[in-house]
């Protein structure tokens, strides 16, 4: 280990985030007893702008009325290049209860646009007196996003979630498709007249969990638009997964118990893990660093591997 200690990511559960439009209140109580770890209501790209202002006012009313459980609610406000933004947060922050716990940052670009958000919300929970803070996550979805991911991940101590938007990024980097996360049909390599699919999203995604992982935040993947694929959807979800992310968005509600099955560990991986700890257990009493389980090696290092799959169970378990 580096003498740069790895800080923990926050101990919460966030296997899946649903979506839903703050221009649509009656959704919300169907949100609030979905089985999603997070709730993200929506006041930027699901909401035309001429709805805006009714649609902050639905969001500020339901998170006093709305019975939401022990579930993260968030808020996605407006990008720092709209006229927008400002008046989401203050408007919130002065008048949303305390139930509120996340404030979602689109589009970020750079470590300066959370610091800017960070001013504004830090003066109005002190002009106000809110004594609980506000967390922030932030989405990585344009060009520049991913350019300054690392120093993004660093902006502010408020930041607790970082995710991939699969549609702006693609936007931003001018990628030839209007597909929203999954694997892209022109996206192949071929060998022997086989086509094989890469996944072109895995890049972004490796950056940002690396990011996060040095900063202590949470990897988040984003949103997959087909919500009728549901293959699709696992097969996305489960690469990330391997990726290190801990979850995934649901832009629909049929999308949050995919989610919650991918990015709870099974009960045999589970059980996997407690037996390697186990075997290393026996190894390290017998004074060796290494041992043999299943015909395969196991380490000091697989004593973290295994480690990762128990404490995401136990987080989850409660
Ligand atoms: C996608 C939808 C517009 C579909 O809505 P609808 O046509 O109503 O779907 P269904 O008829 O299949 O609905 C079945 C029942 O489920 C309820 N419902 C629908 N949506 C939700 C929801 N989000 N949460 C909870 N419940 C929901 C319906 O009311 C039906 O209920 P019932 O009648 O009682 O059976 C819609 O799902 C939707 O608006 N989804 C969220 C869209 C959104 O928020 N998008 C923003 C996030 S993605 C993004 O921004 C891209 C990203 O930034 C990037 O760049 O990648
Ligand atoms: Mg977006």
């Amino acid at each position: 280990m580096s003498f740069r200690i790895q800080p923990a990511a926050p101990a919460r559960p966030n296997r899946c985030q649903l979506f839903g439009p703050g221009s649509r209140p009656a959704i919300f109580e169907k949100m609030a007893t979905s089985a999603a770890d997070v709730i993200n209501l929506d006041l930027e790209d699901s909401v035309a702008p001429d709805d805006k202002a009714k649609a902050r006012k639905n969001i500020i009313q339901a998170v006093g009325d709305v019975d939401w459980g022990s579930k993260t609610l968030s808020v996605r406000i407006n990008g720092l290049d709209t006229p927008y933004w400002y008046r989401d947060v203050v408007d919130l922050l002065e008048q949303a209860g305390d139930r509120l716990d996340q404030i979602m940052i689109p589009k970020v670009g750079c470590a300066e646009d959370v610091y800017a958000v960070d001013a504004l919300v830090t003066a109005i929970e002190r002009a106000k007196g809110r004594t609980k803070p506000i967390s922030f996550e932030v989405i990585i979805e344009t060009a520049a996003g991913i350019a300054h991911v690392e120093a993004i991940a660093a902006a502010s101590p408020r930041l607790q979630a970082m995710s991939l938007g699969a549609a702006d990024f693609a936007a931003s980097m001018g990628m030839q498709t209007t597909g929203i996360g999954g694997t892209q049909e022109n996206y192949y390599m071929v060998r022997d007249g086989q086509k094989y699919w890469p996944d072109p999203w895995h890049w972004a995604q490796a950056a940002i969990v690396a990011a996060c992982r040095t900063h202590g935040v949470l990897p988040v993947d984003g949103p997959f638009g087909d919500f009728s694929d549901d293959d699709g959807y696992i097969a996305q979800a489960r690469r990330s997964a391997t990726l290190g992310m801990v979850g995934k968005w649901a832009i629909h509600p049929k999308q949050v118990a995919l989610a919650n099955e991918v990015f709870t560990p099974s009960e045999e991986a589970v059980a996997e893990a407690r037996e390697i700890l186990a075997a290393m257990e026996k190894a390290k009493a017998e004074g060796a660093g290494a041992t043999v389980y299943k015909g395969r090696l196991v380490d000091i290092a697989s004593i973290k591997q295994a480690e990762v799959i128990v404490k995401q169970s136990e987080l989850i378990a409660g």
